[in-house]
């Protein structure tokens, strides 16, 4: 172990990218969790050492001098982020973009990867106690070659409109949106998108696992999204992508919606053209795919937590049959995501769809519904209990 780690060490000196003075170098305990606190400290000579935001590849975490005081128990994965301590600050340049100031942080190992970009464990040093984040990179093309480029452009885009947006949000059951910072890779910039660490994994990842939920598990979940969901409606602001993999689950059961960088002002849906996430096609509501121009409002969300919570009691994803083209056909001819024989839905369940976005109930009365009411002391156990 001491000989990678020492190969490490050397491979990051001889980088040369150095500002200040690493005493310690540690694992992270989630990395090898057998280890003991000696053992994940190693020291290290008085070698300046810089961290930069676009230094690749680091498997393990290096901590400064000037945090003597942190322990190796200090990076385990579910270290929780004080959001009020303000773990990055952010600026406002001059297109009014939100952005990190002056962040230092050092890169993990990926924790994931969506249609934009890979998500990886980060620490920051920014403030005197080191955090873990998470932090999406995404590159964001100069020269529009093709359709990929041109599709990460229109996410780069999206993000800079709704950068304030985001980090103004806070709330138990959205992630926390830390900052945002563009720096220079080799062939393209980089979009670096700071958030709150949430140290489980994505509920559809859970789905695809473990298969159906149970009734109240499922009824769990929903309540914890309606809640996220009122409080985006509230602000007149329309998730969009809306699925079972946005949405991310501690190991208690606790349920953040990840994923905002399209969502926007229910006010501006009718000037703003919105490209359809492909990944997220069989969990949109039939007035974004087939009535674009007629413009939609806070209750396409409902109808995606519809299929979200379809999903939860049936292990199957909505459209389970069916290719992309496929589903936008059949929602043209007013059709709904099948039900398997077997499952009984309740009558609340088919209100998520409504094909008349009016007669949606909304996040706040959905939220109250008899039927999502869970027994005193019910308690989340696990995906089946
Ligand atoms: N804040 C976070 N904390 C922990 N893991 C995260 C966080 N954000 C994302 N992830 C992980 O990274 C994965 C990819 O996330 P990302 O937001 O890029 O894409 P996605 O939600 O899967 O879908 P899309 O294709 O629409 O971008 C998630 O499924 C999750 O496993």
């Amino acid at each position: 172990m001491c000989v990678v780690l020492d190969q490490f060490l050397q491979a990051f000196i001889k980088s040369h990218q150095i500002v200040s003075n690493l005493q310690f170098l540690y694992y992270p305990s989630f990395v090898h969790p057998t280890l003991t606190i000696e053992q994940t400290q190693k020291h290290c000579s008085d070698s300046e050492i810089s961290v930069t935001p676009s230094q690749d590849s680091l498997a393990w975490f290096l901590v400064s001098e000037s945090t003597p005081h942190m322990q190796a128990s200090d990076l385990v994965p579910n270290t929780s982020i004080d959001q009020k301590a303000g773990l990055l600050s952010t600026v406002a340049d001059a297109s009014g973009a939100h952005r990190v100031d002056a962040v230092r942080w050092i890169r993990g190992e990926p924790i994931g990867k969506g249609t934009y970009g890979r998500v990886y464990l980060a620490l920051s040093i920014s403030t005197g106690k080191p955090q873990l984040v998470a932090v999406k990179q995404v590159d964001s093309p100069q020269v529009l070659r093709d359709e990929s480029d041109q599709r990460q452009a229109r996410f780069v885009h999206s993000v800079e409109r709704v950068s304030k947006l985001l980090v103004d949000l806070n709330h138990p059951h959205i992630v926390q949106y830390l900052g945002f910072e563009e720096c220079l890779g080799d062939y393209s910039r980089v979009l670096n998108i700071f958030m709150e660490y949430v140290s489980g994994s994505a509920l559809g990842c859970c789905l695809r696992e473990k298969g159906k939920f149970s009734e109240d598990v499922a009824k769990f979940f929903t309540l914890q999204i309606l809640g996220g969901l009122r409080y985006l409606h509230s602000r007149r602001i329309i998730y969009r992508n809306l699925k079972a993999d946005s949405v991310l689950l501690d190991r208690d059961g606790n349920c953040k919606l990840s994923d905002l960088e399209f969502s926007t002002r229910e006010d501006k849906i009718n000037k703003l053209p919105f490209t359809t996430v492909q990944r997220t096609l069989p969990w949109m509501a039939p007035e974004v795919i087939c009535h674009q121009k007629e413009g939609y409002c806070v209750k396409a969300d409902i109808w995606s937590l519809g299929c979200i919570l379809l999903e939860m009691l049936t292990g199957k994803r909505p459209w389970y049959e069916d290719e992309l083209i496929m589903i936008t056909i059949k929602m043209n001819q007013n059709k709904r995501p099948p039900v398997p024989p077997d499952v009984v839905l309740s009558d609340l369940a088919m209100n998520f769809q409504n094909f008349n976005p009016d007669e949606r109930e909304s996040a706040s009365h959905l939220k109250r519904h008899a039927y999502l009411k869970l027994s005193d002391g019910w308690r989340f156990q696990g995906f089946s209990g």
